[in-house]
């Protein structure tokens, strides 16, 4: 239980970053609604408790596009919203219908299905990579490679490209060799890239997502060039870094968790359900995408103005203990589960049943393959990335056996 009588608990400091819980809790009991200045300056509402979270996530009057109605409080530069920041989480409808309409059509549950054996085969590939030398970073080693080399996959990059994708996408969330001040050049050859293989693929279409999407907007619905880019980048973008945080943040669950780790060891049919817990428990988005208020509304009795942004701490509404009994416990056998770490609404996770198949791929058979795999580091050692949005660790050193 957290002590919820103190004082208001600082947000964004160093150690809300290792275990923002607390934080929330207090949040959720005294202050629900909560308007707040961000580390960078800009002032927003954060929304903590399930039902609130679950009402803003569905309420058509919390625009996700500033442009609409200008008033763009996010700091983030209007150059940056244009061209790949087109996307679906920056549009609202009829555009974003339209758009999720015509991806849905070539991002199919059959598609993801198909794609099971590849997955299984690139996540063995990593873990051959590091088995026999008894220790490993998770973080780096495997949990990083294997989305950024499946969503390649999927979309139809080469795979004699596909390391400048890892690259690029390392700049972007700092794991790369690359200089910080890089992400915006490693955006730009992202772009540059995804123009020209979508170029290409018109002439020569094949079965992968890419030449789906142009396969869809050439029956009927239109889909420009620059959208076409737009759809694989917020493809790449939104599954990566969130990908990397399931397997990191819930392989480190387990570990620091060894009954319930021995509960899904010993019952390998708990493993759907124990992904579905560890994205409530401690799942890869800590704060759903900006919103803003399109007119002035009404949340959990406080007056949000016309203009202001809106933050979902998803994180604070999946431990929320008015909706899951005994919120902070990690229970994998947890039936009711209905978290909201994919989001509700228009804007639900479209990639969550890929988002799925990776999540239970990489923790079942790291499970099995290594069944001592043990944390290398004390908890305490451990850093958490700083971002706003996500929730991921730097690093997971582990150690296990190489006798097997
Ligand atoms: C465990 C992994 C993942 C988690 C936890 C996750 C979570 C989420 C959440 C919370 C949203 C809604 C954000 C909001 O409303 O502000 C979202 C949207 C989205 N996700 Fe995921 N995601 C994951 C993996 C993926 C993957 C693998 C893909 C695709 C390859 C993907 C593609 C998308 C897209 C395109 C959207 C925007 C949908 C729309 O606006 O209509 N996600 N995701």
């Amino acid at each position: 239980m957290h002590d919820l009588t103190g004082p208001a608990p600082a947000l964004f400091s160093w150690e809300f970053a290792s275990d923002p819980y607390p934080a929330y809790a207090w949040l959720r009991e005294h202050d629900p609604v909560h308007w707040t200045t961000l580390p960078s300056g800009v002032e927003a509402w954060l929304v903590t408790r399930y039902d609130d979270a679950r009402q803003a996530l569905a309420d058509q009057r919390l625009s996700k596009n500033p442009a609409r109605h200008g008033s763009d409080k996010t700091g983030i530069p209007g150059e940056r919203r244009a061209g790949l920041m087109t996307h679906l989480l920056n549009i609202d409808p009829p555009d974003h219908t339209r758009l999720r309409r015509l991806v849905s059509k070539a991002f199919t549950p059959r598609r993801v299905e198909e794609f099971a054996p590849r997955v299984q085969q690139l996540t063995d590939d990593l873990i051959d990579q590091f088995i026999d030398r008894g220790e490993a970073d998770l973080i780096h080693e495997f949990a990083f490679p294997l989305p950024i080399y499946a969503i390649c996959d999927l979309l139809g990059v080469p795979r004699e490209d596909q390391d400048d994708f890892r690259d690029w996408a390392g700049v972007m969330i700092h794991h790369g060799k690359g200089p910080r001040g890089g992400v915006a050049k490693a955006v730009k050859k992202m772009r540059g890239y995804l123009a020209e293989l979508i170029h290409r693929k018109r002439n020569d279409l094949g079965d992968d997502l890419i030449s789906g999407l142009i396969r869809a907007s050439d029956h009927g619905e239109h889909l420009t060039e620059n959208e076409a880019a737009a759809m694989a980048f917020i493809l790449l973008f939104a599954g990566f870094e969130t990908t990397v945080n399931l397997i990191g943040n819930g392989t480190y669950a387990l570990l620091t968790h060894p009954e319930q780790r021995a509960q899904l060891a010993a019952d390998p049919a708990l493993l759907p359900g124990a992904v579905e817990e560890l994205l409530r428990y401690d799942g890869p988005v800590e704060l759903a995408t900006w919103r803003f208020a399109a007119e002035e509304l009404e949340l959990g009795g406080r007056t949000i103005r016309a203009g202001d942004p809106v933050l979902v701490v998803l994180a604070a509404a999946d431990r929320d203990p008015s909706r899951f009994p005994d919120p902070d416990l990690l229970d994998l056998a947890r039936t009711d589960n209905q978290h909201l770490g994919y989001g509700h609404g228009i804007h639900y996770c479209l990639g969550a049943p890929l988002a799925r198949l990776e999540g239970r791929a990489a923790i079942g058979t790291l499970l099995r393959r290594i069944p001592d795999l043990r944390l290398a580091a004390d908890p305490s050692e451990l850093r958490w990335r700083g971002g706003l949005i996500m929730r991921g660790l730097r690093t997971l050193p582990v150690e296990f056996s190489t006798l097997r």
